[in-house]
């Protein structure tokens, strides 16, 4: 049996129950719920014993329970519970004794302030349990980087990093994981991987969507914290990291450590060359209240290494622009003696892209022969390389399945998740005492302080 098939079978066999606060919450029922009666109905959830979906209002989960699978529903147990309250860790304990080996699952798929109180109060609980346990912790990791060293310290009281999985569901798509394997499996372009080649690197992240009935949390937080912090900061640390020496999950989560940890820091007074933000238009009449939050933010950093000197790296993301793209352009230099600038042409440049959302795909612009030859100007062409033509897991299986195994690769260890806070930090300060938060069309690219902030370096924002 292969390797894979030895942790799959192992896996399946372990008997495991799991806790879902949040429960009646948005990620909770439109991804965490679907993906595990899908994996329990492919098979891959043997060793269930139970989920759990706890929240103050359980209630509303009555239709959503008489829709399940039969089978399903007979492991799923809506579970009133209200995180601030004591009695009711009293009566998950003894709901917890009805399992006495089984492997337990915390997952907080709460609001961030809700996570320390949470940590808390089931960490000290489980000193009753000798059960093996694990705790799943959602995005962002905190407010701050002061609340992140926190809930750290919380954690490191109760829990071993080992059984720590804090989790970002962009680490689980394959589109992502595939820049690593692209930059690591591919000679022709890791040897042009560095500051000799890259002119700049993109990182986008659009949405149509707005607030989607999640003003009550969004508003708190913003694109910033929403996005940047985590889920962009991820993408990056795979676009820059060394490759490990070894496929072990601490020696990849040491490698984007080191990238995290030479992103060059910048002072509150700089902090207008290095970040933008906007509202879209209709937000506060939306909101129903005045809020200084922004939907749109965008960060230039740069990663102060060898490889990395001098290369600009954009970071930008935004609720109700023109459509939903997930997508990272590589812009390379232009090369010495361009053949389209010596005929008096406008040279282009080499583009790598690897598109996240709406499609799965790496696409290869590069200049070429027009059918009148190479006097003439060189035209741009495409390759475009589809990841799956059958379509990939989703995000959230992917990193379920993780947990169940203990694979801890795909997970933000705990230095990590606070450098992240430390880059951004500086910015969240400026923002908060600057109320003017600039404002753009819904259904536009995003402010035009956006383009200016990065037309000052002589680039566009790219999207293909
Ligand atoms: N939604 C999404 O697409 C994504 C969300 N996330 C992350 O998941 C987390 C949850 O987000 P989301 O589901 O959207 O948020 P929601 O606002 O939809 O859900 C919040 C959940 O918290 C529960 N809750 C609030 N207060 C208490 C309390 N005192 N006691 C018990 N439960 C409480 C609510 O239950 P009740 O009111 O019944 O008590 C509800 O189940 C956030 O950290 C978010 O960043 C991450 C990626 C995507
Ligand atoms: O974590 C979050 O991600 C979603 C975007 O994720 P995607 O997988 O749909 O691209 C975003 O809408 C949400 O605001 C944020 O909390």
């Amino acid at each position: 049996m292969s390797l894979v098939g030895m942790k799959l079978r192992e896996r399946m066999d372990k008997e495991f129950v799991i806790f879902i606060f949040g429960g009646t919450g948005d990620l909770a029922k439109r991804k965490l719920f679907p993906v595990l009666e899908s994996m329990y109905k492919g098979g891959k959830l043997r060793g269930l014993k139970g989920v759990y979906a706890l929240g103050r209002s359980v209630g509303k989960l009555r239709d959503y329970v008489s829709n399940l699978d039969r089978d399903f529903a007979g492991f799923f147990h809506p579970f009133e519970f209200d995180v601030t309250d004591k009695d009711s860790y009293e009566r998950l304990g003894r709901e917890v004794s009805r399992f006495p080996k089984e492997e337990l699952i915390f997952y907080l798929a709460l609001p961030p302030q809700l996570f320390e109180t949470t940590i808390v109060h089931t960490g000290s609980l489980l000193r009753r349990f000798s059960n093996p346990r694990k705790i799943v912790i959602e995005k962002p990791f905190g407010f701050d980087l002061e609340s992140a060293r926190k809930l750290n310290f919380q954690l490191r009281r109760y829990f071993t990093e080992r059984e720590i999985y804090r989790i970002d569901h962009f680490l689980g798509k394959v589109a992502i994981q595939n820049i690593l394997s692209v930059r690591f499996s591919n000679y022709i372009f890791e040897g042009i991987w560095n500051k000799n080649f890259i002119d700049c690197i993109q990182i986008s992240a659009l949405e149509e969507i707005g607030l989607e009935g999640r003003a009550g949390y969004y508003d708190r937080v913003g694109a910033l914290r929403d996005m940047v912090q985590n889920h962009l900061l991820q993408i990056l640390s795979f676009l820059a990291m060394e490759p490990p020496a070894i496929m072990e999950a601490e020696r990849v989560r040491d490698e984007k450590v080191k990238v995290l940890s030479s992103i060059r820091k910048f002072s509150r007074d700089e902090i207008d060359r290095y970040a933008v933000r906007g509202r879209y238009r209709g937000y506060i009449q939306e909101l129903g209240r005045d809020s200084n939050t922004e939907t749109y933010a965008a960060v230039k950093l740069f990663i102060d290494n060898f490889r990395w000197e001098g290369v600009p790296f954009y970071l930008r993301t935004g609720k109700r622009l023109k459509k939903k793209v997930t997508q990272v352009v590589v812009l390379f230099k232009e090369v010495p003696g361009n053949f389209g600038r010596l005929l008096g042409c406008v040279p282009r440049q080499n583009k790598l892209v690897f598109d996240i959302a709406p499609s799965n795909d790496v696409k290869l612009f590069f200049e070429m022969a027009p059918p009148e030859g190479f006097l003439a100007c060189p035209v741009e062409r495409e390759m475009e390389l589809d990841l799956s033509p059958d379509g990939l897991p989703e995000a959230y299986e992917t990193l379920i399945e993780d947990i169940l195994e203990g694979n801890q690769t795909l997970f933000i260890r705990e230095d990590e998740s606070e450098l992240a806070w430390e880059i951004i930090q500086p910015i969240l300060d400026a923002w908060k005492e600057d109320t003017n938060v600039p404002e753009y069309e819904p259904g536009s690219w995003g402010p035009e302080e956006a383009e200016v902030f990065i037309g000052k370096d002589g680039r566009g924002w790219v999207l293909v």
